[in-house]
């Protein structure tokens, strides 16, 4: 049906994942209305009454934020978490100077390199708080014409007994990533989380937070959360047969990951991604999404996508050995294809069908060590550099044993950003890099690039 869905309709007809990509421009409006939604939507005054709310995020353009929310909603108070990083710092100050209800925090970044790179909202209603999860930056160019991923969570409403943990832990595991900035203008938002009911949420938290984390701490953060998460709540029966069943991870950039696959990528990361209720020698298969540079030429913004894609040229040289593990962006299903991906993604398949899914996780953090962590000391401390944060989609959370992904099947299949299976680069093909020209061929736009 070609019929509009507002926003609440959107968020009624996502149950039970309440997971979305961002509407795009220019495709055909049915694959607009299904599992996506757009900022101004996730703002709409149809959800109640906002009383007051805190964007977490990398890059803002503030103007282009304040135009998102309702009029009638702009002079509510708006809380900004981003990064200290010195010059980012003067330009947001020098935004949010014009409007009093705008308040600025900082993040601290102690270990160099790090970004905040969370991305997250809350929305504090009359009728009680809602998280919403997301990889967008709060700037027009990423919520136009590109994949996002966005979690959303119910409106928890308001309570007295500050034990309305969620089966997935996830209030406590929330206000623990919020303790760690140390920073004044959260200890409102840490009272107001501990004072609404969280029952209702069904995912769990993944998150990164800057820090050499030792001891109880170390299984708190980064890949070592998921490996914890997977190990504890995955619960499959006979998992023995998932012992050689594939794993994906979806990113749009990329660290230096050293100068083969055996120190972090298929020892540490993998090891964590492959986790079950017990641990098996197996290795399964790892297979990487990452855009060709044909994928950035012939998306709806040409060449200009890359501009979101900042694999530099000095990591892909290091590391040409990552390239046969890669797999093109396609996302026909959903008619996104050719919208540039922004959006980060994990997930595990039963097997090579990739009917079934295991799990599957929408987070910030893209594949680097920065972000995910990286073990130091003889195994007894995670280094983690930056701010991340994600969702973690459990089976058994939805009473089923696996996500199914087709519509053959009788529960709710879950919405996948992407084709399945993933399709191997060819021969011809290479990974996007940010500084390099590519004069030979125009793009979509008849533009070519050349970033010197
Ligand atoms: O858009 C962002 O928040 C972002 C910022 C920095 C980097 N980086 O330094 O690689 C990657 C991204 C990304 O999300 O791809």
């Amino acid at each position: 049906s070609n019929k509009r869905l507002t926003p609440i309709e959107k968020i009624q007809q996502s149950e039970p994942y309440r997971f979305f990509l961002s509407t795009v421009y220019g495709i055909l409006d049915t694959y607009n209305q299904i599992n996506a939604i757009s900022l101004k939507e996730i703002l709409s005054p149809e959800h109640g009454q906002l009383v007051r709310s805190a964007q977490f995020n990398y890059m803002f353009d503030i103007e282009f934020l304040r135009e998102q929310y309702p009029p009638e909603f702009r002079l509510k108070p708006l809380l900004i978490v981003h990064g200290d990083s010195r010059h980012d710092n003067h330009t947001i100050k020098a935004q949010c100077s014009p409007y009093p209800q705008i308040e600025v925090c900082a993040a601290r970044l102690d270990i160099p390199y790090g970004t905040h790179h969370t991305k997250m909202m809350f929305l504090l209603y009359e009728t009680g708080l809602r998280i919403v999860i997301h990889t967008a930056n709060l700037i027009q160019q990423d919520w136009k014409q590109k994949s996002q991923g966005i979690w959303i969570s119910p409106i928890c409403p308001k309570t007295n007994d500050n034990t309305n943990e969620s089966k997935t832990n996830f209030k406590k595991d929330l206000i623990e990533y919020i303790e760690r900035y140390r920073a004044k203008q959260l200890q409102f938002w840490q009272k107001t989380i501990n004072e609404h009911d969280f029952s209702s949420i069904n995912v769990h938290l993944i998150s990164s937070t800057p820090g050499r984390h030792t001891g109880g701490d170390m299984n708190k953060f980064g890949h070592l959360k998921l490996r914890q998460t997977l190990k504890t709540y995955l619960g499959l029966e006979n998992e023995a047969q998932y012992n050689s069943a594939p794993i994906i991870g979806q990113f749009s950039s990329i660290g230096s990951l050293g100068p083969n696959a055996n120190n972090w990528l298929s020892k540490e990361f993998l090891t964590s991604l492959k986790q079950l209720h017990s641990s098996s020698l197996d290795s399964p298969e790892l297979k990487l999404i990452y855009p060709t540079v044909d994928n950035v030429r012939t998306s709806l913004e040409g060449y200009m996508a890359g501009g979101s894609l900042p694999y530099n040229v000095q990591n892909a040289m290091k590391q040409g050995w990552l390239v046969n593990y890669f797999h093109k962006w396609k996302a026909d299903h959903r008619q996104r294809s050719r919208a540039s991906p922004h959006i980060k993604t994990y997930l595990r398949a039963t097997n090579d069908e990739y009917k079934e899914l295991l799990w599957f996780l929408v987070t910030s953090a893209n594949l680097s060590k920065a972000a995910w962590g990286v073990l130091e000391k003889n195994n007894t401390q995670l280094m983690i550099r930056s701010y991340e944060i994600g969702v973690l989609f459990i089976p058994k959370q939805f009473s089923q044993t696996t996500f199914s992904v087709s519509d053959s099947s009788s529960s709710p299949s879950f919405p996948i950003p992407y084709d399945l299976p993933p399709v191997k680069y060819q021969s011809s093909d290479k990974p996007w890099v940010v500084d390099v020209a590519y004069k030979n061929q125009p793009d979509s736009h008849g533009n070519m690039w050349d970033p010197s």
